[in-house]
């Protein structure tokens, strides 16, 4: 049934999006949600703070961990200067083979490189594979339980350096304390909380944008 519904998606992307038009498949993903059925996208409420910081920090080389159906992959590669890089983790083969053909329809292959596997795996394979010295960006968006220890991995790997910028989403909703009191009370970074709403419902939920200090 999942595959079907991921089906459905694509379906509704190909009908109202137009091919190599961001814009036009982050709507078209919204309308499908609201319209027809939820999926947990950051989507459009969360999705403009997510496009106002990735502006304000203009990244180079950008990380995001839970790819899912691409959505916010393309809402951040969209916005990203000519030459910068965004790598995504995905763990789930069937959400990767679906993030592919919406990454395809808006036109971004070549900013975006998407990598199929476990965080835990990956993030420590980082410079010798992808030759990535630091990440200016993370968006972290991947299981709730992983935020806090893939943080510390991507510290001790080095991967972090002063002003990254790293923006989790649900910290509300599902929720990632364990996550939130480290980089709220970690001398290590300046956080803030952005107050918004569960996407495509009026639950509370919100973004946390927490700045590497080094
Ligand atoms: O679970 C979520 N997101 C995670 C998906 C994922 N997609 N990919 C991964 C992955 C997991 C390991 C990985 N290791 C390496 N890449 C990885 C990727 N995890 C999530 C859940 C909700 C949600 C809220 C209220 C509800 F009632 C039900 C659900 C809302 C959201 O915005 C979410 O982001
Ligand atoms: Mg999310």
């Amino acid at each position: 049934l999942a595959l079907l519904w991921h089906d459905r998606l694509l379906k509704a992307v190909r009908k109202r999006a137009t091919r190599g038009d961001p814009q036009s498949v982050i709507s078209a993903i919204d309308h499908f949600c609201r319209h027809n059925e939820w999926a947990m996208n950051v989507g459009d409420e969360k999705g403009s703070i997510l496009d106002s910081v990735v502006s304000e920090v203009n990244p180079e080389k950008v990380l995001e961990l839970g790819t899912y159906c691409g959505y916010s992959t393309v809402r951040i590669a969209r916005l990203l200067p000519p030459g910068a890089r965004l790598i995504t983790l995905e763990f789930n083969v069937d959400y990767a083979a679906i993030a592919r053909q919406v990454i395809a329809w808006a036109g971004l292959e070549d900013k975006i490189q998407l990598v199929e596997g476990a965080s835990e795996d990956w993030i420590p394979r980082m410079k010798e594979h992808f030759g990535i010295e630091t990440f200016d960006f993370v968006f972290l968006d991947h299981w709730k339980d992983r935020y806090l220890p893939d943080t510390k991995l991507m510290e001790d790997c080095g991967l972090l350096r002063k002003g990254t910028v790293l923006l989790a989403d649900n910290v509300i909703c599902p929720g990632v304390p364990d996550y939130l009191e480290y980089v709220r009370n970690s001398l290590s970074y300046k956080s803030c909380y952005f107050k918004s709403h569960l996407e495509y419902t009026k639950a509370e939920d919100g973004l946390e944008k927490s700045v590497f200090l080094g």
